[in-house]
């Protein structure tokens, strides 16, 4: 089942201020359902803002928002319940176990504690975490814990998924599996947005690419389209000539002849 017709993300004149500051300028978009979104662009592009703005935890933006069907910012949060986040740094209450952890988060969700025990175990199991399930969070490492959040994220069957830098931490066997795992709720009608600096990734995961620069979009498509446009060839190129940057040895020889500086009575 694929709905690639059908709109699960629209977004019309979006803009947002922090005080004087102009964050997101006149964003208008169209996410389609069984879409995987490439969400890309600069430190403090505004990724991050727009995410947690469709997410309802930034209010003050104008410009009209529909998720799923729904207008959201109307006291409406039903909406939450069908969505699924990764957020890049995130608060895990990391003195439960995974098991307290995953089944305190599934009923939140409204799942009932065993149906959200059974299905964490096992999620848990598929990647390789059931001999953990009852361990203390912070006896994890890094990737283990990323595996809890995506987890978390995907425990309640939502429709539409953000993930911030889900690779991160992940081993290369693991990012195979969480592709396959992406790919086939993409293919099943779930739409995915999919913010990360990894452009090999985003490259290779994405059907369409959004890049952000300073609040605006400034190029949105297929990876063959920017292509196209841009005549780079890789999205690592096309992101550098579309943010207009091409100064990264110079920034590199300045940064480490600050770090060889020596103070005259270092000598
Ligand atoms: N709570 C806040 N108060 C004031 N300004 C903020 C706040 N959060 C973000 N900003 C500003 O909004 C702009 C967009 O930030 P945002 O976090 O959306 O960027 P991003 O594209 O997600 O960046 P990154 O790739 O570094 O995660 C930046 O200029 C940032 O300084």
């Amino acid at each position: 089942m694929n709905n690639q017709s059908e709109v699960a993300v629209s977004i019309r004149n979006l803009e947002m201020y922090y005080g004087y500051k102009k964050v997101l300028n006149n964003i208008n978009l169209d996410v389609m359902k069984g879409q995987i979104v490439g969400y890309i662009g600069p430190n403090g592009a505004g990724k991050s803002t727009t995410v947690k703005i469709l997410l309802g935890l930034i209010e003050g933006y104008d410009g009209e928002i529909t998720v799923l069907g729904e207008r959201i910012g109307n006291g409406n949060v039903d909406y939450k319940k069908k969505i699924g986040y990764v957020p890049e740094i995130a608060e895990m209450y990391e003195n439960l176990s995974a098991r307290e952890y995953l089944t305190f988060v599934g009923e939140l969700y409204g799942l009932s504690f065993d149906h959200a025990d059974q299905k964490a175990r096992e999620l848990m199991k598929s990647f390789g975490l059931e001999e953990m399930y009852e361990t203390r969070l912070t006896s994890y490492s890094k990737g283990m814990k990323q595996k809890v959040l995506l987890i978390s994220s995907l425990l309640h069957n939502p429709d539409i998924l953000f993930l911030d830098e889900p690779l991160s931490g992940l081993d290369a066997n693991s990012v195979m599996v969480i592709k396959e795992i992406l790919a086939q709720l993409a293919a099943q009608g779930k739409t995915i947005f999919y913010s990360s600096h990894i452009m090999e990734v985003v490259e290779k995961i994405s059907h369409r690419i959004i890049l952000l620069n300073g609040g605006e979009i400034v190029a949105d498509g297929t990876f063959e389209e920017l292509k196209e446009q841009s005549k780079e060839g890789s999205l690592e190129e096309i992101f550098n000539q579309l943010t207009g940057f091409n100064e990264h040895k110079e920034i590199a020889k300045d940064f480490v002849q600050t770090i060889q500086e020596v103070e005259q009575n270092e000598k």
